[in-house]
């Protein structure tokens, strides 16, 4: 799809607004056609030096003429939000929700007219075109509309379509997934300072190590566990590493983390939606 001509309009450009930003520039939407808000001037003016963007403090000036709506503030600021910007929205815009929780039904009831909207879990190394985003499409959003938000996040790596009720779990895996990605990186690095490795090094080697992981089976499509075996010699060392991993209780460890950031995301939108 050819993006030159959208008009995106970003409404909060924190860490996860930019990060969209930057993967919609990637994608090919126009600097000239992008306006970014956020609260503070210092930030937007950070927004404009660093994108070559428009910026603006008014939410409503900047979705007038836009064809994407990105509304990426905390849960908690939505619903003012919303308030605020529904009747300059053009009919045909399509709203990009990246609030954790909120469901599309909550930003339909607070929106007039039938507005698409479509809800995204993206994540944060979508600001380097490596992310994984969960898309979810509302009442009125038609294959088009998700056609065109596709398009606008191709630049900020892979994103898949889900039925909405699996939001929650998705978010719960890649949303938050790199905060537990960070987490190993930094107790593999601080655990090679501890035999004795200096923190560069350590740093270096776990770095490295996750990126190869990773990239091996989304190449290969091989199991993880399969892929674990080959690492895993018999009598060897990495079966030793694994048998502490085991008694430390990782695995149910992932489970929980998962669990309570999904039972969160519900949370929220039981708190916010009532
Ligand atoms: N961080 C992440 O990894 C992920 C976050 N999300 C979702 O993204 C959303 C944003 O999170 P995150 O980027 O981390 O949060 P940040 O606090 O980094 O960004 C929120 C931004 O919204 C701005 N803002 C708040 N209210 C308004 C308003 N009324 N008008 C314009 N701008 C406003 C803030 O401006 P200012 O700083 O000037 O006050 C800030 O720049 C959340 O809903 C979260 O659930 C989803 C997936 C992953
Ligand atoms: O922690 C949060 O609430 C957001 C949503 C997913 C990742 N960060």
């Amino acid at each position: 799809m050819n993006l030159d001509q959208t008009r995106l309009a970003l409404l909060g450009t924190g860490n996860m607004g930019e990060a969209v930003l930057a993967g919609a520039l990637r994608a090919g939407v126009a600097p000239a056609n992008v306006v970014a808000t956020s609260r503070r001037a210092e930030r937007v003016a950070e927004v404009a030096a660093r994108h070559g963007v428009r910026t603006t403090l008014d939410n409503v000036e900047a979705v007038r003429d836009a064809d994407v709506v990105v509304v990426a503030v905390k849960p908690k600021d939505v619903g003012a939000l919303l308030t605020s910007v529904g009747d300059a929205l053009a009919p045909h815009a399509v709203v990009v929700s990246v609030a954790a929780g909120l469901s599309a039904a909550f930003f339909e009831g607070r929106l007039p007219g039938r507005q698409p909207v479509v809800r995204v879990m993206p994540n944060t190394p979508a600001a380097i075109g490596a992310g994984m985003s969960a898309v979810s499409r509302g009442t009125h959003a038609t294959d088009d509309d998700v056609a065109l938000v596709l398009a606008v996040l191709e630049g900020t790596g892979d994103a898949v379509e889900v039925p909405e009720a699996y939001q929650a779990a998705s978010g719960a895996v890649a949303g938050s997934g790199p905060a537990y990605m960070f987490y190993v990186l930094d107790a593999l690095a601080e655990a090679g300072v501890a035999v004795g490795l200096s923190r560069d090094l350590a740093s270096r080697l776990a770095v490295q190590t996750m990126l190869g992981s990773a990239r091996l089976i989304a190449e290969t499509g091989e199991h993880p566990a399969l892929a674990r075996e080959r690492v895993t010699s018999p009598g060897g060392t990495t079966v030793q590493g694994l048998r502490a991993l085991d008694e430390g209780g990782v695995r149910a460890a992932f489970i929980a983390a998962v669990e309570a950031a999904r039972d969160r995301t519900n949370e929220i939108a039981a708190e916010l939606e009532g």
